[in-house]
């Protein structure tokens, strides 16, 4: 087999301890057992080391992640992970039957294109005053529709018994859920599935308390 250098060399990780979708990569990589070096970017430093000319080159989107993997750069979670997905062994992020997959994809995505954007911090820093409000209305919002599609999907975890990129997509929406004080004993299946899956090393180890740029005063 011919392995090309880049394949040889870790992937490296710019990313934000606290930001969820880093978290999502983060959980990824654990679960494969991928080593990775991590370089932060500081989201509120400096009035945000993500807005700088050297970070905007290689995300023009100006967020993260950026993951640099097998020679080539990518942004957006969901591809990081898929790409990771198709390129290395390990257990599968996402199930081999077609209606799992979609519906893997269906909560995927509910989570990252339909809350998360939503209370990003570039968002949030547009609307200026009522933040809290505006990020607990999105969340509040898409987990009454997430709740009643994951207790039709979920068994042990969001989709079936297998971990999956749906599972990924929950835990970190669930502490941004803590963040803005949504309650989330309002969504039963939600909560059961968060509490499982926070018993799971790569969901453990991978938590914003405790990354290289995670702050002391925070640290656990
Ligand atoms: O420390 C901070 O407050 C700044 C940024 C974040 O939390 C990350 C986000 O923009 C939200 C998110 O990942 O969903």
């Amino acid at each position: 087999m011919r392995l090309s250098l880049a394949c040889l060399t870790k992937p490296i990780l710019h990313g934000y301890f606290r930001s969820s979708c880093s978290w999502r990569v983060r959980i990824a990589f654990a679960l494969k057992g991928i080593e990775f070096d991590h370089l932060p970017v500081n989201l509120i430093k400096d009035g945000g080391q993500q807005l700088t000319d050297q970070y905007k080159a290689l995300n023009p989107m100006q967020q993260v992640p950026a993951v640099q993997i097998d020679g080539i750069t990518l942004s957006q979670s969901l591809a990081v992970i898929q790409y990771i997905e198709e390129t290395r062994p390990g257990p599968r992020l996402l199930p081999a039957d077609p209606k799992k997959r979609a519906q893997v994809r269906m909560i995927s995505d509910l989570i990252a294109s339909g809350i998360q954007p939503m209370q990003n911090l570039y968002v949030l820093q547009k609307i200026g005053a009522e933040k809290l409000q505006w990020g607990q209305h999105f969340i509040q919002r898409g987990f009454e529709a997430l709740e009643p599609i994951l207790k039709e999907t979920a068994s042990k975890y969001c989709v079936g018994d297998e971990i999956s990129m749906a599972d990924i997509c929950l835990v970190p929406q669930v502490y941004n859920a803590e963040r803005f004080k949504v309650d989330v004993d309002q969504f039963p299946t939600i909560k059961r599935l968060n509490q499982t899956l926070m018993k799971v090393d790569a969901f453990k180890l991978s938590h914003p308390s405790c990354q290289p740029d995670t702050p002391a005063d925070i640290r656990t």
